[in-house]
């Protein structure tokens, strides 16, 4: 019983998922189009008629694909149900049930195959279901862009400011005073949206008024608001920046989550690293690293302790001139991305993905040094990323862990540490710096540095926060490798003590 209960579980678990990564895959391919069609969909009543049919397209896809997930939970629940049959007989006398040789066959067999099967059929996205999802990719080219989302909020705070309207009678849907009929509310995401395109552009009266309507309006029965990740928290956040940033620290507080504060405090410091304030303790030390794998036995690593907490190490001349020149020969550049895969003035840079693990002899022999560096595992990671940062190119504060919920967590598994191999020197400012424990590393061709975003425990470690700091002169690149924590189960297991990750081994 408790067996079924779990496989059910599952399957509405995964059902979920299966909805939410659909979703996810419809915003990230909206992200990434953004500015792959010129055409703007705000400014012109035609175009918005196709936005509806696309719309109506979309539904119809994820209808059917809702169609093919049903059909799934209902052949499992007719799966588990004939599986155990005879169960009554079974529970009044177990032993009488096994008696009987066909009985015993039976449960062998299910537990033998079936239940593999079951687990199979529950967990993998069928060929009916995924031909959907492909669909729902290619859609993705006709969805509005970011600059979409900017002018039809444009048009909204238009209207409000030439007619004087109120935010949170726009949310009830009036649009003329004294309608008796209002036709269709803003929902709070929408609310949300309008208030933090007022707070960019700098109309902070109005900015609350909206997150007020769209707190006002939240309602926690809608789980598909924070299944598609807007809270309470996430308005409280966007009006807690504002506050922020109008100096009002102590109301802001009231709104935001530690999460943002610290980024935010992280931020005033920031300044100090990037222009070289910081100074290194004295009880690092540098060192001959022969132990992590046995080709290092033969081939040490030159290694510098940058910090414990967390443990953080620069390798010197750990990428050789031939691979620089390999890398710097990538022609494939295209603007880097962030959070839910969006165009944002908090990273300005540009990068390439060497996508496949053994992509090349020189990728390949990468990521055999970082093993080398690392002992961990570099499968299942994100691709090694070239960046590319221009002038003035920066990457605000910010963690690399994602944070993610503990369900999420356990299918993709949170980044445990990076290493940021320096592929090109500039000639002034584009350290990458940590302002909470006063370290900034000076970018030189050949070096690299690692550290850890989560702690021993497995926690995100909150002192990990760093950013690219602006480049003053010259062209940064910088080879990223994000590495998943999931292959390191048995490599780096979690401790519950102070030993730092490298010393343990
Ligand atoms: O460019 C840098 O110095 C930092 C890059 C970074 O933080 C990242 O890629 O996650
Ligand atoms: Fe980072």
């Amino acid at each position: 019983m408790l067996d079924n209960v779990r496989v059910m579980c599952t399957l509405s678990v995964s059902i979920f998922i299966s909805i939410s990564l659909f979703a996810f895959c419809l915003i990230c391919g909206n992200a990434i189009t953004n500015t792959a069609h010129e055409k703007s969909y705000a400014c012109s009543s035609v175009a918005l008629i196709k936005l509806l049919r696309v719309e109506d397209e979309l539904i119809r896809n994820l209808k059917s694909y809702v169609a093919k997930l049903k059909f799934k939970h209902h052949l499992v629940h007719q799966a588990l149900s004939s599986m155990r049959a005879g169960e009554s007989q079974m529970k009044a006398d177990y032993e009488a049930y096994l008696g009987n040789p066909l009985n015993s066959l039976g449960l062998i067999h299910r537990l033998h195959r079936d239940w593999e099967q079951l687990v199979r059929y529950t967990s993998e996205v069928q060929e009916n279901e995924r031909e959907h999802i492909k669909h729902a990719h290619r859609m993705r080219m006709l969805l509005p862009s970011t600059l979409d989302m900017e002018e039809a909020c444009r048009g909204i705070d238009n209207l409000v400011s030439f007619y004087e309207l109120q935010p949170e009678d726009l949310a009830d849907g009036t649009l003329v005073a004294g309608d008796s009929q209002p036709a269709t509310a803003l929902s709070p995401p929408d609310c949300h949206a309008l208030g933090n395109f007022c707070r960019t552009d700098r109309n902070n009266r109005r900015a609350e008024a909206w997150f007020t309507a769209s707190l006002k309006r939240y309602n926690e029965e809608r789980l598909e608001y924070s299944a598609f990740g807007f809270s309470r928290q996430t308005i409280h956040n966007s009006w807690g920046v504002l506050l922020m940033k109008s100096q009002q620290e102590t109301a802001a507080v009231a709104h935001i989550s530690n999460y943002i504060k610290e980024q935010y405090s992280a931020k005033i410091t920031y300044k100090r690293g990037c222009n070289g304030v910081f100074r290194a303790p004295s009880y690092l030390h540098c060192s001959y690293n022969s132990t992590t794998t046995a080709f290092a036995r033969i081939a040490p690593l030159k290694m510098e302790e940058l910090s414990h907490d967390p443990y953080m190490v620069l390798f010197h001349d750990v990428v050789y001139e031939s691979e620089i020149d390999f890398l710097l020969n990538a022609t494939q550049l295209k603007a880097s991305l962030v959070g839910q895969y969006q165009y944002s003035p908090v990273r300005t840079s540009k990068e390439q993905h060497f996508v496949e693990y053994n992509d090349t002899a020189v990728v390949k022999t990468l990521h055999r040094r970082l093993n080398d560096m690392t002992g961990l595992d570099m499968i299942e990671s994100d691709a090694l990323t070239l960046i590319n940062y221009g002038m003035g190119g920066h990457y605000d504060v910010h963690y690399d862990s994602h944070n993610y919920s503990e369900a999420n967590r356990l299918i993709l598994g949170d980044r445990i540490a990076t290493v940021l191999f320096y592929v090109g020197e500039v000639d002034s400012g584009g350290a990458t710096t940590f302002p909470y424990i006063n370290v900034s590393v000076t970018p030189k061709k050949g070096s690299a540095v690692l550290w850890y975003n989560l702690d021993n425990a497995g926690q995100m470690n909150p002192k990990a926060i760093h950013a690219g700091c602006p480049v003053i002169v010259g062209s940064k690149y910088v080879l990223t490798k994000w590495i998943n924590e999931i292959p390191q189960l048995f490599l780096a297991p979690c401790v519950r003590n102070d030993t730092f990750r490298l010393k343990s081994r």
